[in-house]
């Protein structure tokens, strides 16, 4: 069964949503972006948080003992990559946590990309590239560019997935996890509803629609 992360929680109701829902990861994004949230309300948020569920950082070219004192304070399962981080730099932090890295898809030259950083990280997210976005951005990428990737690789798929495109996605891509934000938004928040659907479409494989 694909999993699936809601990624951005900022606000106590958000944890509310995903307690009721119950998706296998949620993401706190720590870097700059409109869904920015401090270690301190992170914290207080994962304290509410429903312990089934993982709990991922997402930082972007964060100074090393800033990512350390985040990952400590809030205790994160899984350290996610969204800027330009190294292989190297991303290997540091191996072992104590589940390493991410997320790559924003151009082109086919993403294979050689994804090859460097395969001893480093446990899975790659493949996100759309936006100029000037580092992920959230609600677009979706040609989803050809990766055909057959998921057999080489563990990959999470993101970029504008929504209760529409989901399923497609999933038969298309075939990826261990489905990585969504602003497909779960209505004016820039986070939606019960539209939480809701999108899991229990992707359990449910589209039935009892
Ligand atoms: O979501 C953000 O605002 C963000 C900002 C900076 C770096 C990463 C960010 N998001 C990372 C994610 O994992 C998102 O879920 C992923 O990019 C998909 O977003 P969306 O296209 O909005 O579903």
């Amino acid at each position: 069964m694909t999993k699936i992360k809601i990624c951005g929680l900022q606000r106590v109701e958000d944890i509310g949503m995903v307690n009721k829902n119950l998706p296998d990861y949620v993401g706190f994004i720590f870097a700059e972006s409109k869904r920015k949230i401090a270690k301190e309300k992170a914290k207080e948020l994962i304290d509410k948080l429903d312990k089934r569920i993982k709990t991922v950082g997402v930082f972007v070219d964060e100074r090393r003992e800033d990512v350390e004192k985040t990952a400590k304070y809030c205790r994160l399962d899984i350290l996610q990559f969204h800027g330009e981080e190294t292989a190297e730099y991303c290997g540091q932090f191996r072992g104590r946590y589940e390493i991410w890295k997320a790559f924003s898809v151009k082109n086919r030259g993403i294979e050689e990309r994804l090859l460097k950083y395969k001893e480093h990280t446990d899975l790659c997210i493949l996100d759309a590239y936006n100029k000037g976005v580092r992920g959230g951005s609600g677009k979706v990428f040609n989803w050809d560019l990766i055909q057959g990737m998921s057999k080489k690789y563990k990959i999470a798929l993101a970029g504008g997935i929504t209760y529409k495109n989901i399923l497609e996605a999933v038969g298309k891509v075939e990826p261990y996890i489905i990585d969504l934000s602003s497909g779960v938004e209505t004016d820039g928040v986070k939606d019960g509803e539209k939480i809701k659907n999108v899991i229990q479409k992707l359990r449910r494989g589209g039935k009892n629609e």
